[in-house]
């Protein structure tokens, strides 16, 4: 089936650990996302060569990939140049994630000129762009972007810093664009995804909280911490 089809009103799950991460591994990143295909997803999401080279040999879901690379001077670090395109494709990603904000990628190329060089380079690779804004959304609808997702809400200094998912973001986007608007970023709970589809995103992306122990033992404790600060209603028993 075409890869678009598949993914459609499913579950993405984006199996990635950062350096200082204990799970920085591309074995552990592998066997999570044979989890998450077990589970159910319809894609994996996965970030750097070593990781997505790992992931297709364990899966037969399509993935997303993408390198994270920071370059001097510049913000975008999500598949920010044609280096990191040539990797992840190199590594049998069915879909590239990049950089899709107005901010400049190195070199000072536009989001216009970086997705008319991968699409020269790569005319049938299917190309989606991670954005923060509607504009940017718009504009990478216009462009021809295969996908448009919303990850970078939240992290680039102009968006809105929200702790849940941005769903009015969704809401705008998916009536305007006319290719596959796929909600990511802070989705924690099933009710969350369900409100992104209701809102009408083509599929939903989540990564922290299925596949980040770290992270969902700090909101566990978080929310523990707040209660007994409030002077907790049942009595805590301390050993
Ligand atoms: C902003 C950024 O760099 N997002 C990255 C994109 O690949 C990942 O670190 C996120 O985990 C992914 O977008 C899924 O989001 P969440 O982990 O919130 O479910």
């Amino acid at each position: 089936m075409d890869i678009l089809r598949r993914l459609e009103k499913g579950l993405i799950v984006s199996c990635q650990a950062p350096v200082d991460d204990p799970l920085h591994s591309s074995f552990i990143m592998a066997r999570i996302a044979k989890a998450a295909e077990l589970g159910g997803a319809v894609a994996i999401r996965a970030n750097g060569y070593e990781d997505i080279l790992a992931i297709r040999k364990e899966v037969k879901l399509p993935i997303i990939g993408l390198i994270k690379k920071h370059y001097e001077g510049y913000k975008p670090y999500i598949t920010p140049t044609i280096e990191e395109v040539d990797k992840v494709i190199k590594a049998g990603a069915d879909i590239v994630a990049v950089d899709a904000t107005k901010a400049c990628k190195p070199g000072n190329i536009t989001t216009a000129e970086f997705f008319t060089m991968i699409r020269q380079k790569y005319p049938k690779t299917l190309i989606m762009a991670d954005i923060s804004t509607y504009e940017e959304g718009i504009e990478a609808y216009y462009l021809g972007f295969n996908l448009i997702s919303t990850t970078l809400s939240g992290y680039t200094d102009y968006s809105p810093q929200i702790d849940e998912p941005d769903f009015e973001l969704i809401e705008r986007l998916s009536k305007d664009v006319k290719v596959p608007l796929i909600a990511e970023g802070r989705i924690w709970t099933p009710e969350q995804a369900i409100k992104a589809f209701e809102k009408g995103a083509y599929a939903v992306v989540v990564g922290t909280a299925i596949t980040r122990p770290q992270e969902i033992t700090r909101r566990f404790v978080n929310y523990i911490t707040e209660w007994r600060s409030k002077g907790c209603k049942n009595k805590v028993v301390s050993s």
